[in-house]
C-alpha cells in the first residue's frame, strides 16, 4: 500500500531518500528550509552530484509522485510518515554533534500534527537523542501520543546512494510499539521483499548501530594506514600487504584501501561525536582508541604533504603543484572535510603554486578554498607542473596517459596518495612514481 511520506531535509541523505521512496511507490513531499534548493528539486534538478539521482528525481517529479515545499504546515497535513533527514554536523568549538537541526524539525513539525502519524529519525545522532525527541513530540503535537517516533538510521554511501537505499545491507528499526514496527515493515516492503534483513530494536540500540558502524569502518581504514606508516619505515609495500590480508575472509578486503585517509561529512565527525557522547555517559575510556583512529587519519594528510615536499627537493616555494581530485571520494562532489583540499591548502600555505582539477567538485571546492588555482582539465592542471599529486581516485585519473602527459609537465614526478595508478606503467613512461606506504 503506498504511503504519503514527507522527507524533511533534502541534502545528500534526504534528496536521495525522497527520490527512492517515490521509486518504491510512495507519494512523497520533500521539505527544506532552503527555498532555492526546494525550487531546484521541484524542477527535477539534484542540488549536488550523485550518480543516477537527477534522473530519478526528474522521473518522479514528472509522474507527480514527488513534490517539494518549504512549508511544515503542508507537510503535516500531507504525511502519514515523516522522515527527518537534517544534518548533525560537528559543533564549532568541540567534538560533539550539533543536534539543533533535528530538534528544530520536531519543534517546527509537531505543532501542526493533527492526525496520527509516525515521525522517523534517519540522521546520525548521539545515543539518547531519540528518547528526548519522542517526549518533545508528544508534548507539542495536538494529537499527543498518536504522533509516534521511530529511529531508522541510514547507511548509504555517497557515490552509491541510490543503490544503497534501494538495496541496503540491512534495515534497522528502533521502535517503541508494534504499530510503529508494522508501519515501517509495510513502508519498506518493496525493499525487504528483495531479501534485505531487518533488525528491530529499541531507540538507543538503533542509534548506536549507526555510530558503531562508522566507528568500525574508520578503524579499519586507520588500521591499514597505520600499517602503511610501518611499511614506510620498514621498506615494505602496504598495497601487497593489504592484498594478502584481504584473502583472509575473517578480515576481508573492503575498507582496507590505504592512502591519504578518510574524510567527508560522516566518518570524521561521527567518530568525534561518538567519543564526546561516551564522555558524557562516563565511559570515555571505552572509545579512547578512536582518538588514535583520528590521529592516524590526520597524520596521513601530514605525511602526504611531507612526501610531496620531499619530491619537490625540500621546498614548495617556486614549485607548481598539480592536484588531481578535490572531492572526499570519487563519484561525489562533496568536499566536506576533504583530505584532498586539506592537503592542497596546506601546500599552498607552505608556498606552493597549487592548481586543482576535479571532474565534479570544482564549484564546491572554489567555495571552500577560493584562493587555490583551478584548471578545466587534468592536462590544464598539469601544464608546467613540478609535481603531480593524486588525491582522489576518480576513474578519469586512473585512465590518464603518462606517455602523453610527460611532455606537458616541467618535471615528470607523481605522488599517488590513493595508490590508484599503475606504478610500472608510469615508471616505464619515465615518471618518478611515489605512493604512501610503498617503496
Ligand atoms: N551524507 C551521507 O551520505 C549520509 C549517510 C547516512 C547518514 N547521514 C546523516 O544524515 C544526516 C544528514 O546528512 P546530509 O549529509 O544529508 O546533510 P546536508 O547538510 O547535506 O543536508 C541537510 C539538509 O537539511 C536542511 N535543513 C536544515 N535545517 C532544516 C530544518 N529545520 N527543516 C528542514 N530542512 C532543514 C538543509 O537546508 C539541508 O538541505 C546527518 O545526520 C548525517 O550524519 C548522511
Ligand atoms: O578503504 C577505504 C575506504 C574509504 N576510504 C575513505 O573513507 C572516506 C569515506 O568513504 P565512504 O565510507 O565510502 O563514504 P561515505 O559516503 O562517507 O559513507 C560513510 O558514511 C556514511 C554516513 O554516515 C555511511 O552511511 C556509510 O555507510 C559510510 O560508509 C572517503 O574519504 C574514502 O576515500 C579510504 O580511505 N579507504
Amino acid at each position: 500500500m503506498p504511503f504519503r511520506v514527507t522527507v524533511i531535509g533534502t541534502g545528500y541523505l534526504g534528496a536521495t531518500h525522497a527520490a527512492c521512496m517515490a521509486e518504491i511507490g510512495h507519494e512523497v513531499l520533500g521539505v527544506d528550509v532552503d527555498a532555492e534548493r526546494v525550487a531546484a528539486l521541484q524542477a527535477g534538478r539534484a542540488p549536488f552530484y550523485e550518480p543516477g539521482l537527477e534522473a530519478l528525481l526528474a522521473k518522479h517529479v514528472a509522474d507527480g509522485r514527488l513534490r517539494f515545499t518549504t512549508s511544515y504546515e503542508e507537510a503535516a497535513a500531507f504525511g502519514d510518515v515523516h522522515f527527518s533527514c537534517v544534518g548533525t554536523p560537528q559543533v564549532e568549538n568541540g567534538y560533539a554533534a550539533d543536534v539543533r537541526y533535528v530538534d528544530a524539525v520536531i519543534e517546527q513539525l509537531a505543532p501542526h500534527l493533527k492526525r496520527p502519524c509516525l515521525v522517523v529519525g534517519k540522521s546520525t545522532v548521539p545515543v539518547g537523542t531519540a528518547s528526548r525527541l519522542a517526549d518533545r513530540l508528544t508534548e507539542l503535537a495536538p494529537v499527543g501520543e498518536l504522533a509516534e517516533l521511530a529511529w531508522n538510521p541510514e547507511f548509504l554511501r555517497e557515490g552509491f546512494a541510490i543503490e544503497d537505499t534501494l538495496s541496503p545491507d540491512r534495515l534497522v528499526f528502533g521502535v517503541r510499539s508494534d504499530a510503529s514496527r508494522a508501519t515501517l515493515e509495510e513502508l519498506y516492503r518493496p525493499v525487504t521483499d528483495k531479501g534485505t534483513p531487518v533488525v528491530v530494536t529499541d531507540f538507543p540500540t538503533a542509534e548506536l548501530v549507526k555510530t558503531s558502524a562508522n566507528a568500525f569502518l574508520a578503524t579499519k581504514i586507520s588500521f591499514i594506514n597505520a600499517m602503511a606508516e610501518v611499511c614506510e619505515a620498514g621498506g615494505a609495500d602496504v598495497g601487497k600487504l593489504a592484498e594478502a590480508l584481504s584473502h583472509d575472509e575473517r578480515i576481508g578486503g573492503r575498507f582496507l584501501r590505504p592512502g591519504v585517509g578518510f574524510g567527508g561529512g560522516c566518518l570524521p565527525k561521527d567518530i568525534r561525536a561518538f567519543m564526546a557522547r561516551a564522555g558524557e555517559l562516563g565511559v570515555d575510556q571505552a572509545l579512547t582508541f578512536l582518538r588514535e583512529v583520528d590521529s592516524i587519519n590526520m597524520r596521513r594528510r601530514t605525511r602526504t604533504v611531507e612526501l610531496a615536499r620531499e619530491q619537490c627537493d625540500g621546498q614548495f616555494l617556486g614549485r607548481r603543484i598539480a592536484v588531481l581530485g578535490a572531492a572526499f571520494k570519487p563519484d561525489s562532489d562533496d568536499v566536506r572535510d576533504s583530505p584532498a583540499l586539506n592537503v592542497a591548502g596546506r601546500i599552498q600555505l607552505m608556498g606552493g603554486d597549487v592548481t586543482v582539477y576535479d571532474p565534479k567538485a570544482m564549484d564546491n571546492a572554489r567555495k571552500s578554498f577560493p584562493t587555490l588555482g583551478y584548471a578545466l582539465s587534468p592536462e590544464d592542471a598539469l601544464q608546467g607542473a613540478h609535481l603531480v599529486l593524486l588525491l582522489t581516485e576518480w576513474e578519469e585519473f586512473r585512465n590518464l596517459n603518462p606517455e602523453r602527459l610527460r611532455d606537458v609537465v616541467a618535471v615528470p614526478r607523481v605522488v599517488d596518495a590513493r595508490g590508484a595508478l599503475d606504478p610500472a606503467q608510469w615508471r616505464r613512461a619515465g615518471w618518478t612514481y611515489r605512493a604512501l606506504g610503498r617503496p
